[in-house]
């Protein structure tokens, strides 16, 4: 375990590269999302363009292992809140969900459009080599399949590549949370998806993966994108309805499932929520924590996002299991986060908890756990 904080700079293998990786922990430790992150890494290599953050929040069950995100946040600050947010995601998720590994993610601040070039890779692979398996990464929001294996071929430290791995992690997520949604449902007295009303917010590869599941099924779809083609695509192929950007929280639906980017429930917008469970993909969908209370309040249930999501992370680990990876076993895995969310929601209420103070205490449990062995 990383623990004391002492500045350190590291080096790639390879004497002329124009990579540099800084030891920033003490400057994250600054911000309010800092959580006694182990070690928070930069990686700035001006000639190939990388900007890249690895923040390495509690490797107490085992090494860091998070998706690389590829945004193009405006502030350098911005991008650190973000993936110091998401990499203590990882530590809960792999905690809940029975993994030894820990909490690690990574930023890579550009336009996974027009900026991720080759050179651009090629220096962040190095960045991965450097940091000698203390993170191992996989996909995320811009980091593609294609992205991991073109990693792959120069460091082990990747996750979710089709060389010899298991492939793009979504459609395993999706399963994921199209079961966690039916747990939901379920707690609710609610036995079937026939005719059920789901509001998706983004239709990305989970969010579309999603829909055709729960299209399948029979549930009636509003959906909603930024990108517009997805939208048109989705009325002909799901019939959903389309709705506005910022209308999509406030729809009567039974299911609201947040399938987009994070921080998109807040104090101010949890009275206008039109569903009467909160159930998606999206990692941090809620701003602050504590907010929580304020959809329990509502009598919204909140199925906890790093709980319902897990499903491409255990994908993803089983590549780096001593066998390799083993599908039938990993599904095995995934059909169990149903029985989680029932679990938490039954505590949740037995003790009039919000369900991410019950899922944040399963945690701790398994980690405490660890610590005292
Ligand atoms: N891919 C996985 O296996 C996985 C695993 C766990 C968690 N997640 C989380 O699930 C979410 C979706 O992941 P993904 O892999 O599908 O990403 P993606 O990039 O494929 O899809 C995101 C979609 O959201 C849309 N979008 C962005 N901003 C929006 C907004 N303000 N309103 C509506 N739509 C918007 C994008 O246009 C895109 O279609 C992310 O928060 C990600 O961190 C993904």
């Amino acid at each position: 375990m990383l623990q004391t904080h002492t500045p350190r700079t590291l080096k790639p293998a390879t004497r002329k590269s124009t990579l540099a990786i800084a030891d920033i922990t003490a400057e994250a430790a600054k911000l309010d999302a800092f959580d006694n992150h182990e070690r928070v890494w930069h990686g700035r290599d001006e000639e190939r363009g990388l900007n890249a953050i690895v923040a390495i929040h509690n490797t107490v069950l085992g090494p860091g292992l998070g998706g690389t995100r590829v945004w193009p946040h405006e502030t350098f600050e911005a991008g650190l809140t973000d993936v110091l947010r998401l990499s203590r995601g990882m530590t809960f998720k792999s905690a809940v969900a029975g993994m030894d590994f820990g909490g690690g993610k990574a930023l890579i601040i550009a336009n996974s459009k027009t900026d991720k070039t080759p050179a651009l890779l090629e220096a962040y692979a190095e960045m991965l080599m450097a940091l000698n398996g203390q993170y191992f990464t996989g996909e995320d929001v811009g980091f593609t399949v294609a992205d991991a294996d073109f990693l792959r071929k120069r460091t082990p430290n990747v996750t979710g590549t089709t060389v010899g791995g298991s492939g793009n992690p979504s459609p395993v997520t999706a399963h994921g949370v199209f079961l966690g949604i039916k747990a939901a449902l379920k707690h609710r007295g609610i036995a079937t998806l026939d005719g059920v009303h789901v509001a998706v917010q983004g239709l990305g590869s989970v969010g579309w993966t999603l829909c055709q599941k729960l299209h399948a099924e029979g549930a009636r779809l509003s959906v909603t994108d930024i990108d517009a083609a997805r939208m048109e695509e989705a009325q002909k192929v799901f019939k959903a309805t389309p709705v506005a950007l910022d209308a999509i929280l406030k729809v009567e639906a039974d299911v609201f499932a947040p399938c987009a980017l994070g921080g998109v429930l807040s104090a101010e917008n949890i009275p206008m929520l039109g569903a009467k469970i909160v159930a998606g993909a999206a990692n941090n969908p809620l701003v602050r924590h504590e907010d929580a209370r304020l959809m329990m309040e509502r009598g919204v249930l909140y199925a906890p996002d790093y709980v319902i999501n897990a499903g491409g992370l255990l994908n993803v680990a089983a590549e780096l299991a001593p066998g390799g990876y083993d599908r039938e076993a990993t599904m095995a895995k995934v059909a169990k986060i149903p029985e989680t969310l029932a679990d938490i929601f039954a505590r949740a209420e037995a003790q009039k908890r919000p369900t991410n103070d019950i899922a944040a205490e399963l945690a701790f449990e398994r980690i405490n756990a660890a610590r005292r062995d």
